[in-house]
């Protein structure tokens, strides 16, 4: 069985929250911390896969929010590795509807349901009545009749919003609304292990095994006014001062890990009241493309009467010329359903879809990646999404430390949960709470110490001279006394 001496602070999870948290403490001389990460990697839901000749991120593939008045820290520590990226917008795809028969919306009308249903479903989110919304989102007989375009169009407006996760958009303008797709064979995740190499790996990279131990499931947390006894599946122990607790919030919705005492009912209500999203991107593979390239044409929608129904496609063209690779996403109830689908029924039904949309004579593809983050039982989501217009009060609940547990992930981002940045910018702050908070313990210590000593000289009527010599005893040096530095009364010295 292992046994590890205490740590200041276990971080558990090796995502950018919990790197970003232990980088913080590093650079603050915290040496003395251990990350716990249940896979066999680094990056949690930051992760590439080598699928045909290329590199494809299964998890984060966007670096968002570029382009405004302030600097998005992921986007600038993107610029100084050097990670290759390019523009995306995925607004043009209001111009590329396809319908069942493979008809493209004529793109005016398109363009002007597409407006229409923005500011409907905008409307609606926000719990404005609008009549013709609500006639259109709650018809019951769409069997009998085919949708209208303004129609199909709400479906994919509200599949969009939940697919871009839901966020108050007065808080994403400080940061930009531009979008750069993550195009480099080295990943997203090649971020994560440059911030984390000096801490983490010795300069052969090999892992520093006293700071990150992989394959380390944390299923159980006692804590106590003391400190933080951690248990893995595997049957070791760990103690620390602190921890931090980087598990996604469908982790912490889960029964992976338990909390002795348990967790006060204003925590867990509030990690109930998070909705998560979970949103697959789907990668085929095809012997050459038969889809249109060009500007304003990297994605393209099937309008089907099914929302989300293989809904939103994306060729990898610009990212990588050559590949022939499609990419199409699916969220929540469709997720979960192909996630727990073979791989060969789900090729069987995007096939489908693309002859509906490009006609019979296509190519198959020749093979098909199919990520599950729901099914995983250490993320069990793909983000947090919160309501529309939340509840700030939520978001801080689920934010708060309980006694000398700290949390955080992009679930804890005010801000931009949901993101990359989120997660980033939410572990720099917890590492800075936990620094503050060790060196409250440090200040607190010391004066202990202090009255500790000063004890037998306050009890005693001592001269000066008695007083240092009996300090001499004590191995402190006199001169930290005698400068005042320990609050010894005047009067004794
Ligand atoms: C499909 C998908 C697409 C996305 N697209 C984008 C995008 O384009 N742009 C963007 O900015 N963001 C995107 N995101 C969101 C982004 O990936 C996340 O917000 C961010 O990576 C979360 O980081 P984190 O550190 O909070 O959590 P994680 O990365 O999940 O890190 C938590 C870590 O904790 C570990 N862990 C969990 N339980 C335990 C346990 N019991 N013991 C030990 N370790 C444990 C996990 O294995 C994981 O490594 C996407 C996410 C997904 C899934």
């Amino acid at each position: 069985m292992e046994s590890s001496p205490r740590s200041a602070v276990i971080i558990i999870g090796a995502g950018v929250s919990g790197l970003s948290a232990a980088k913080v403490l590093a650079e603050n001389g915290i040496g003395d911390l251990l990350i716990l990460e249940a896979s066999d990697r680094i990056g949690g839901r930051i992760r590439k896969e080598k699928f045909g000749d290329v590199s494809v991120e299964l998890g984060a593939g966007w670096i968002a929010g570029v382009g405004g008045k302030e600097p998005n820290p992921v986007w600038e520590i993107a610029a100084k590795l050097g990670l290759r990226t390019c523009f995306s917008d995925y607004s043009n795809a209001r111009f590329n509807i396809y319908d069942r028969s493979g008809k493209i919306f004529p793109s005016g009308i398109a363009a002007d349901s597409y407006k229409k249903a923005v500011d409907s479903a905008i409307q609606k989110l926000k719990g404005v009545e609008s009549n013709s919304v609500e006639e259109a989102t709650n018809r019951t007989d769409l069997s009998l009749t085919p949708k209208t375009p303004i129609e199909l169009a709400i479906d994919f407006i509200l599949h969009d919003f939940e697919m871009a996760e839901v966020e108050p958009i007065s808080t994403y303008v400080d940061f930009g609304e531009r979008e750069f797709l993550v195009a480099d064979e080295r990943g997203y995740e090649y971020l994560l292990y440059k911030m984390a190499e000096e801490f983490l790996f010795t300069s052969e990279g090999k892992i520093l095994d006293n700071r990150l131990k992989l394959n380390k499931v944390v299923r159980g947390l006692q804590h106590s006014r003391n400190g933080v006894t951690v248990k893995t599946e595997d049957g070791c122990v760990y103690e620390a001062d602190y921890v931090i607790l980087s598990a996604s919030i469908g982790v912490l919705q889960s029964d992976l890990i338990s909390f002795r005492p348990p967790l006060p009912r204003w925590k867990t209500e509030a990690i109930e009241k998070c909705d998560v999203m979970v949103y697959t991107k789907i990668f085929l593979k095809f012997p050459y493309k038969f889809w249109p390239c060009g500007p304003g044409k990297e994605f393209f929608i099937y309008a089907h009467e099914r929302r989300g129904y293989y809904t939103f496609w994306q060729h990898m063209e610009n990212a990588y010329p050559g590949s022939n690779i499609l990419v199409v996403t699916l969220t929540n109830d469709e997720s979960k359903r192909v996630e727990s689908q073979s791989d060969e029924e789900t090729l069987k039904e995007a096939m489908v879809v693309l002859r509906d949309m490009f006609g019979p004579e296509i190519p198959d593809a020749t093979d098909i990646l199919v990520p599950r983050w729901w099914n995983n039982r250490f993320q069990r989501c793909s983000y947090s999404n919160y309501p529309m217009i939340s509840n700030n009060q939520v978001i801080s609940d689920i934010k708060a430390p309980v006694g000398r547990i700290f949390f955080t992930g992009e679930h804890t981002s005010e801000r931009f949960n949901g993101y990359v940045h989120g997660g980033h910018l939410a572990g720099i702050d917890t590492g800075k709470t936990v620094v503050e908070e060790i060196r409250k313990d440090e200040r607190q210590n010391d004066t202990q110490n202090q009255s500790f000593l000063l004890e037998p000289l306050l009890a005693l009527t001592l001269t000066q001279a008695d007083a240092v010599s009996s300090l001499h005893k004590c191995d402190v040096p006199t001169q930290l006394y005698l400068s005042g530095k320990l609050g010894i009364p005047e009067a004794i010295l």
